[in-house]
């Protein structure tokens, strides 16, 4: 099944911030779509959240960094699990750029859910069935809050 067709591209700027510890670049989200390709510049902010701690993804000349999305958790069944992430608000006098392209479902009022191949009586599907243009009209009505999206659909 092709679910890459949709590719939105979106560029962030994080200016300087003379006083970090008191607000964020990016609040805690994962990211709706299948997978997405990130870019950014040499300027630190990103962070994944591993267990209950926060890591910094450091900037690496010429790198990309992939996230897996929810809705990949969604279709594989929890056996791909989407990566909760934020970034700080940028403490250095150079701003700190990123761009992301996002790869998205095409096929707007399809069923999605967990592909039936992964499915048996001793593996049960973990999330019910959306229509993609629900599931996206969900993630714009909501805050950016961490893995809202997934638990919503969860069973
Ligand atoms: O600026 C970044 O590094 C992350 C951006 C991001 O998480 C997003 O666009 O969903
Ligand atoms: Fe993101």
């Amino acid at each position: 099944m092709s679910c890459l067709e949709a590719r939105i591209m979106a560029s962030h700027y994080y200016p300087y911030c003379p006083q970090p510890e008191l607000t964020a670049g990016l609040t805690s989200h994962s990211d709706p779509g299948v997978l997405t390709v990130l870019v950014q510049n040499e300027i630190p902010g990103l962070q994944v959240k591993v267990g209950e701690e926060w890591l910094d993804v450091e900037p690496v000349e010429g790198a990309i960094v992939i996230n897996i999305g929810d809705i990949l958790q969604i279709m594989s069944n929890d056996r791909y699990i989407s990566v909760e992430h934020r970034v700080l608000a940028n403490p250095c006098k150079e701003p700190r750029v990123s761009v992301a392209v996002f790869f998205n479902p095409s096929l707007r009022d399809k069923m999605f859910g967990p592909l039936s191949e992964l499915l048996s009586d001793a593996k049960p599907a973990h999330y019910q069935q959306f229509t993609f243009a629900e599931y996206m009209k969900r993630f714009f009505s909501k805050e950016l809050d961490g893995k809202t999206l997934t638990n919503y659909y969860r069973l």
